[in-house]
């Protein structure tokens, strides 16, 4: 071993006395310089794809959007400035237009990114796994809960916590502000979101609403911009004690689970579990690995629940995720919007930007539900992909219709609600950035979209209805 050592340290000061002076290293850039001229010149499989520069030598700038929360916002931009394909890293392409994204994200042909599976799970889960046998199986086994039959039986259960408690709420809210109150919108939706997965999930509410709050909210929301952050650059997880805050929050929502899975555990070795409805981790409690044919293990198990919260709470309680679902084009070569895109590329689907593409929608800035009612409406409905598309789509979209169909008609039957005259928002309160449209509530975009300010920007003024 000694003389490893010192062989190794001789050859170190010999190439560093040899080669390493400022002679040597103006070479080497020239060097690098005149390969990566050429490459891109004559050989970069990518170079008709248009995009910033920068992209051609490196993803960093794309990467940092990642982590700052900005993706979004800069995505548009980049797909209005070069189009439906934008390069964005030597190696990765951005797509925008509905047609190809529906195309990617339709089969199992093109798998989830690797980076999906961020270092901060010990385990895959159904959304982050790219192993499709695995995602099928996984699929199979939770997807009886979300189905319209199973979610009958829980659609009193969020009558329950999605109206009954916030309407309780709201009412002790205007009482104490003598007949007229002020509350965080999103604050109490995400309460919502909270307790009803909760529900599903453990069987066991979290009571968020009925206590104004619960960790597991914040929890989640930092253990998405953890997971995002070290999807975009996975080294920064050497460097994971400087993200502490994100941290903490994170190996709390794991204690969480932990906790559940033991106590449901003990409650079935002692014969002492009992329920009227199957909830999901007792449904994976009963599954089986793919691979071992045995019972998954409790790292297995926590795993699955992480994404069921991480999942529900925010998404729901925003409506709202970020648009880019990260794909490989492992098999081989494709063509999209008319470039050819060889194998080995990775592929940002910008969903967000194919709600913007005016093939298909019209004026797509402006706020319009009753663009679906008319004639195109049921098309125009198929064209929502919000909830992902193709066979890794969203496998809770239908509870998250049945909560929003729920608890927004409910609210406005009984309260009026309005912004505060001090909000920065309004319909009256307009960007010209976007086309002079209502100014949108600044957010930051990890895997979901929370608003920057929360106290300050989403408080809502509510009075009882009188009409
Ligand atoms: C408005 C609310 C919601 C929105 C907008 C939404 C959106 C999405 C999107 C875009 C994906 C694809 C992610 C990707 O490919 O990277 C997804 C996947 C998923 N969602 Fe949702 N979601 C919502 C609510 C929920 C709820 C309430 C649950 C239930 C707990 C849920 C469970 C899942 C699961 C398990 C997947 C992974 C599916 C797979 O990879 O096979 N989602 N969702």
């Amino acid at each position: 071993m000694d003389t490893t050592i010192l062989s190794l340290t001789k050859v170190y000061h010999y190439l560093i006395k040899n080669y390493c002076n400022s002679k040597n290293f103006y070479r080497f850039l020239v060097a690098y310089g005149v390969y990566k001229t050429v490459y891109y010149a004559f050989f970069d499989p990518l170079k008709k794809v248009p995009g910033p520069w920068w992209s051609r030598f490196t993803g960093i700038p794309y990467a940092l959007t990642r982590i700052n929360g900005e993706i979004s916002r800069y995505s548009v931009k980049l797909h209005d400035q070069y189009g439906p394909i934008v390069r964005v890293a030597p190696n990765q392409i951005s797509v925008s237009k509905s047609k190809d994204i529906k195309f990617v994200l339709a089969s199992y042909r093109y798998p989830k990114s690797k980076e999906y599976m961020a270092p901060i799970l010990k385990e895959p889960n159904l959304l982050s796994t790219i192993d499709e046998a695995r995602n099928r199986l996984r699929r199979r086994q939770v997807g009886p809960a979300f189905t319209y039959t199973s979610l009958d039986t829980v659609e009193d259960l969020v009558l329950d916590i999605g109206t009954h408690s916030l309407k309780a709420k709201l009412f002790d809210i205007i009482e104490n502000g003598d007949g007229i109150g002020e509350f965080s919108y999103f604050n109490f939706f995400q309460c919502i979101a909270a307790d009803v997965i909760g529900e599903l999930t453990f069987g066991k509410s979290f009571d968020a609403v009925k206590n104004e709050g619960h960790e597991v909210t914040k929890q989640v929301n930092f253990t998405i911009q953890f997971s995002t952050i070290m999807q975009a650059y996975p080294p920064l997880i050497y460097f994971r004690v400087l993200f502490f805050r994100l941290r903490k929050y994170a190996i709390g929502l794991g204690e969480l689970f932990r906790a559940a899975i033991k106590r449901r555990k003990e409650e079935i070795a002692n014969n002492t579990y009992e329920s009227s409805r199957v909830d999901i981790l007792q449904m994976l409690i009963t599954s089986i690995n793919e691979k071992t044919k045995k019972p998954l293990t409790d790292e297995e198990l926590g795993a699955e629940m992480a994404i069921m919260l991480i999942a529900g709470i925010d998404t729901t309680s925003v409506t709202m995720t970020c648009g880019v679902l990260f794909r490989e084009n492992g098999t081989d070569d494709v063509e999209l919007s008319g470039y050819h895109i060889p194998r080995g590329v990775d592929m940002a689907m910008f969903t967000e930007g194919a709600h913007y593409d005016t093939s298909i929608w019209e004026s797509p800035d402006s706020y319009m539900p009753e663009r679906f009612l008319g004639p195109d409406g049921d098309r125009l409905k198929k064209e929502v992909i919000a909830f992902s598309y193709g066979v890794r789509i969203c496998l809770g979209r239908n509870l998250a219709w049945m909560e929003m169909l729920t608890v927004i008609p409910n609210l406005m039957r009984d309260f009026d609600v309005r912004l505060p005259d001090d909000s920065k928002y309004g319909p009256n309160v307009l960007d010209p950035e976007r086309n002079n449209e209502p100014l949108l509530l600044k957010d930051k975009v990890f895997a979901t979209r929370t608003p920057i300010s929360i106290e300050g920007d989403c408080r809502a003024v509510v009075t009882l209805r009188t009409d």
